[in-house]
């Protein structure tokens, strides 16, 4: 993948939905998902917006937590961090040397509380420990073996061996691009080959608090410590709650160049409609840096608005609809063409002309 400018980009889509609280979104990562696969990878993402959705509808007495939005989203990337399937948790994206290193970020958009973790190869759950990060220190992004000091510390759940979060997929991926990172950049997000993605979520309580989390292996292939965008601040996302919250996947290096997640963030607190942001981020982020990627943004204005220049990425919506008969509404997709409502009419695709 170059890592200059690119002139121009195809058409990609980006999808608006109106939404009412509470609400959330979830991703399973923008790349070239094949056909056989995105029976699952959909299902996935739909079962955790499900979940999370649950969540959000407790009454804010029923917990502990100030924000109903943090349990949503970290119990959406849990779940996806669980799944296998995902490049998060368990089945992760493996370094040049065969080993794990994961990142993970959350943030509550309410206080502007963030927590994050890099390179931790035994924690089962790395949102749990950026969520951990977040409540429990002064800090904001803890890595390597400080972080699993920490988890040790706070009695997180830790695999015994870094062996066990590597799945059959991760193995196969690596054996294919052990000694080359670009090559596993070039198939994960231009060309349609078997990978797996980072995941994300973000989420709205009924008080507008607005939460988002990204969990990821990275990307395989990649140098023993480096770390991607998931879990820098303004990168793998941002939440704020005037405004909104946003989680990213893609080319981790563009996204880190452009701050993709304040960007759009960004534009939204600059008054433009959160459709055309997504649009001009995402696609600055190509001419610039020659990136590809791709976003969920949840608005404080109520809209869900889902972009990504590959071929694919799995999003699912699951809304609280208070004024209907129907309290639970789901709208999913993966492509630019397949796209699943129970709202009507109210998905629009905008394409760059
Ligand atoms: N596919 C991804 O989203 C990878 C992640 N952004 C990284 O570069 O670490």
């Amino acid at each position: 993948m170059s890592t200059g400018g690119k002139d121009r980009l195809d058409a990609f889509p980006v999808y608006c939905v109106p939404v009412t609280f509470p609400c959330v979104i979830v991703h399973g990562g923008a790349w070239n998902v094949p056909q056989d696969r995105t029976q699952h990878t959909l299902e996935s993402v739909q079962t955790a917006a499900k979940r999370a959705l649950k969540l959000l509808e407790r009454s804010p007495n029923d917990g502990p937590c100030s924000s109903l939005s943090i349990d949503a989203v970290e119990c959406a990337v849990r779940y996806l961090e669980d799944d296998g399937m995902f490049n998060a948790g368990y089945g992760s994206c493996l370094c040049a040397d065969g080993s794990v290193e994961m990142d993970a970020f959350m943030m509550d958009g309410s206080t502007l509380r963030t927590g994050a973790v890099a390179c931790v190869s035994r924690v089962k759950n790395p949102v749990v420990l950026a969520r951990s990060v977040m409540e429990q220190t002064p800090h904001c992004l803890v890595v390597g073996q400080g972080a699993e000091r920490l988890a040790q510390q706070l009695h997180i759940p830790m695999v015994p061996s870094p062996m066990e979060m590597i799945s059959d997929v991760s193995r196969k991926e690596w054996e294919s691009f052990r000694h080359n990172f670009e090559g596993a950049v070039d198939t994960l997000f231009l060309q349609q080959q078997a990978q797996h993605d980072t995941v994300g979520a973000v989420a709205i309580d009924a008080q507008g608090n607005i939460a988002c989390a990204t969990s990821t292996g990275g990307i395989t292939g990649k140098r023993n410590g480096r770390v991607g965008d998931s879990c820098l601040i303004g990168c793998g996302g941002y939440s704020d709650s005037r405004y909104g919250g946003v989680s990213t996947t893609g080319h981790g290096e563009s996204i880190m160049k452009v701050t993709l997640a304040r960007d759009i963030i960004f534009g939204i607190q600059s008054g433009q409609d959160p459709c055309t942001v997504m649009q001009h981020c995402l696609q600055d982020m190509y001419e610039r840096v020659g990136g590809k990627g791709g976003a969920i943004l949840l608005s404080r204005q109520g809209q869900a608005v889902v972009g990504f220049t590959t071929s694919r990425m799995a999003w699912a919506l699951a809304c609280h609809r208070h004024h209907d008969d129907v309290p639970t509404t789901t709208t999913s997709g993966i492509d630019a063409t397949s796209s699943s409502t129970t709202m009507g009419n109210d998905i629009c695709t905008t394409r760059r002309e």
